[in-house]
């Protein structure tokens, strides 16, 4: 299966379980892997039939920008269910790192994998 991935996408948004971090925007990196056959627009030399990885990183930061949630995991799966919606992709891969969280953690995070349901 081809791929289209987007790696260390950063956004900024509200998200933690703890009161302080209700009032705060903090930074996310997304990295993202989805299944797509690359060879209809590689034969074409067209756009329009490949899987537009800045369209989509722009869909996937206007979500997170515009959503809060306590748990990255509702983050990640939210964001799977979005890219599902709106690109025709076979998976997709989430992993989302939380930099700042871990105090000697260079970072902390979920991956999830998403099959489409036919
Ligand atoms: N599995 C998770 N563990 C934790 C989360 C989370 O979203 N998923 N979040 C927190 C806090 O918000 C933390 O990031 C504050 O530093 C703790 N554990």
């Amino acid at each position: 299966m081809d791929k289209v991935f987007v790696e260390g996408l950063e956004v900024l948004t509200t998200i933690g379980v703890y009161e302080w971090e209700k009032g705060i925007k903090q930074k996310l990196r997304f990295d993202l892997e989805m299944g797509f056959n690359n060879a209809p627009a590689a034969k074409d030399d067209d756009i329009n039939k490949a899987l537009d990885y800045a369209t989509l990183s722009q869909a996937v930061t206007q979500f997170a920008e515009q959503h809060q949630f306590e748990l990255i995991e509702t983050m990640a799966e939210r964001v799977a269910e979005l890219i599902f919606a709106r690109f025709a992709v076979q998976f997709v891969r989430v992993r989302l790192t939380k930099p700042n969280a871990v105090v000697n953690a260079a970072g902390v995070g979920v991956e999830i994998l998403r099959t489409r349901k036919v």
